[in-house]
């Protein structure tokens, strides 16, 4: 049997102690499809007394995460700590300095710093794998970087934080306020220990733009990902929206168009019966689309420790067999600056207002979006029970219209005199 692939193991958090269990449970299935076995050779973690759910009693213990990653006896250094400064980025850059191959979940890292790290580790003729920091469990890596590589990309989407899509859809099954299902969340434990990353649409921000920098030969441009968390989405909205065969979603969209890379992660109604429309709970989505295969979804677990350390331990087989592949799936030194454009493409908008209930209001209101170049669909008005006399809800939803032009129309509502409070407006993504 060939020399064994070492380990050195920085976190045993949820998925550090995922990967434990992995390697110890399935030694043998691991070195029958690597060809060699895969052990530990050594771990490191903040507390060395802390009890954990696996046992530990053959590694040795490394109390910097550095030292570690620049240990003799290991060949690929696993970060799972987290955090996209601090120990994780001085980690991952000594073990990429002392010529060890890397996996990380660390989306954060990645998309911060996933350039740099992979100019600096192809330099070396090292790897670094990331399926577990995308999608968790799902395979979405491997299918975008080798599965697909013979397709044009068109465009990836997918709602890709489990906590988001478990607050929109407990919302609507129970009729519960965002604030309280947000309350719901923390208690079960599904939120990340800064709640805005996961609500603010920043974790999966960070998922879209390493998809994308794969998908379109880009470098990794996190700062341009157009971001709008779910802290804004109301359980009015999410009903009225069902009411017309609609879900609420927090979908990530890139797509390379004539006028540059469209990144965005923002709450969109997706067709109720669609896939996408469909996905309950902490579950996630991606959708790839390419110029042959055509469209394909798929769906799992994004997060949780057997899903998380199934796909690190995904990429380790993959090292250990000998599998060499750029970090973005072409050399990093060819990935291109992208030129980032707004969101510019057309799509349907659901608008929803308060109007003083007088003759003439929606009048104005259907004069703002003809004057902005946006025709109506559908438009009805509701007798809200309880609502004063003089205030009507009025819902509408438009033909395609581009985002500018529906910017323009909110602008112009402003002006008609009889809007009561700020509209809403929400982009129905056809997926
Ligand atoms: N938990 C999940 O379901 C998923 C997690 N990830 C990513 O995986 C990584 C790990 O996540 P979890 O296991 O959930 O985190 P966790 O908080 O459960 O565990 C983190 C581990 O890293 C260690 N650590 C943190 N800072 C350290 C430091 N300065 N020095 C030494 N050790 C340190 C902690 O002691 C702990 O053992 C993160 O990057 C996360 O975003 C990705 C996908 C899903
Ligand atoms: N906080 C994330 C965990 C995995 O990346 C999520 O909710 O999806
Ligand atoms: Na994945």
């Amino acid at each position: 049997m060939p020399a064994p692939l070492r380990i050195g193991l920085a976190g045993l958090g949820t998925v550090g102690i995922g990967v434990v269990k992995i390697v110890q449970r399935h030694a043998d299935l691991i070195a029958a499809r690597a060809g060699r076995p895969v052990v530990i050779t050594a771990v490191s973690a903040r507390d060395p007394q802390k009890n954990r759910d696996a046992d530990l009693s053959n590694y040795p213990w490394e109390t910097d995460p550095v030292a570690l990653a620049r240990r003799d006896d290991i060949d690929v250094f696993v970060e799972v700590m987290g955090g996209h400064e601090g120990p994780a980025r001085l980690a991952t850059e000594a073990a990429i300095a002392a010529g060890k191959d890397v996996v990380t979940a660390n989306k954060a890292l990645l998309a911060h710093y996933g350039h740099e790290l992979a100019v600096a580790a192809e330099a070396q003729g090292k790897v670094i794998r990331f399926e577990a920091a995308v999608a968790g469990g799902i395979p979405v890596i491997k299918t975008l970087t080798e599965g697909l590589a013979g397709n044009q990309m068109r465009r990836v989407m997918g709602v890709m934080n489990g906590t988001c899509n478990y607050i929109l859809t407990r919302m609507q099954a129970s009729g519960l306020p965002y604030e309280a299902v947000f309350e719901e969340a923390r208690q079960l434990g599904y939120l990340e220990a800064d709640p805005n990353l996961d609500v603010g649409g920043i974790d999966a921000g960070h998922k879209l733009s390493l998809l994308a920098a794969i998908a379109f030969g880009t470098r990794v441009s996190f700062d341009k990902v157009e971001l709008e968390g779910i802290g804004n989405v109301s359980i009015e909205d999410i009903n009225l929206a069902d009411d017309m065969g609609y879900h609420i979603k927090l979908l990530g969209v890139a797509q390379m168009t004539g006028r540059g890379l469209e990144q965005r992660m923002t709450p969109c109604l997706v067709p109720a019966e669609s896939p996408l429309g469909q996905l309950q709970g902490g579950t996630n989505m991606v959708v790839l689309e390419g110029d042959s295969v055509g469209q394909i979804v798929m769906r799992g677990a994004g997060a949780g420790e057997g899903p998380t350390a199934s796909a690190v331990m995904a990429d380790v087989i993959d090292i250990a067999r000998g599998t060499r592949l750029s970090t973005f799936g072409r050399p990093a030194t060819s990935l291109t600056e992208p030129v980032a454009a707004k969101s510019a493409t057309p799509a349907p908008y659901y608008l929803r207002m308060s109007l003083l209930d007088k003759p003439g209001a929606l009048a104005k209101i259907a004069t703002a979006l003809g004057e902005a170049g946006i025709s109506i669909d559908q438009m009805r008005q509701l007798n809200q029970p309880g609502a004063a006399d003089d205030k009507a809800t009025v819902l509408i939803v438009t033909h395609k219209a581009s985002p500018a032009d529906v910017a323009y129309a909110l602008d112009q509502f402003g002006t008609t005199g009889v809007l009561l409070g700020a509209p809403v407006a929400i982009r129905i993504e056809e997926v």
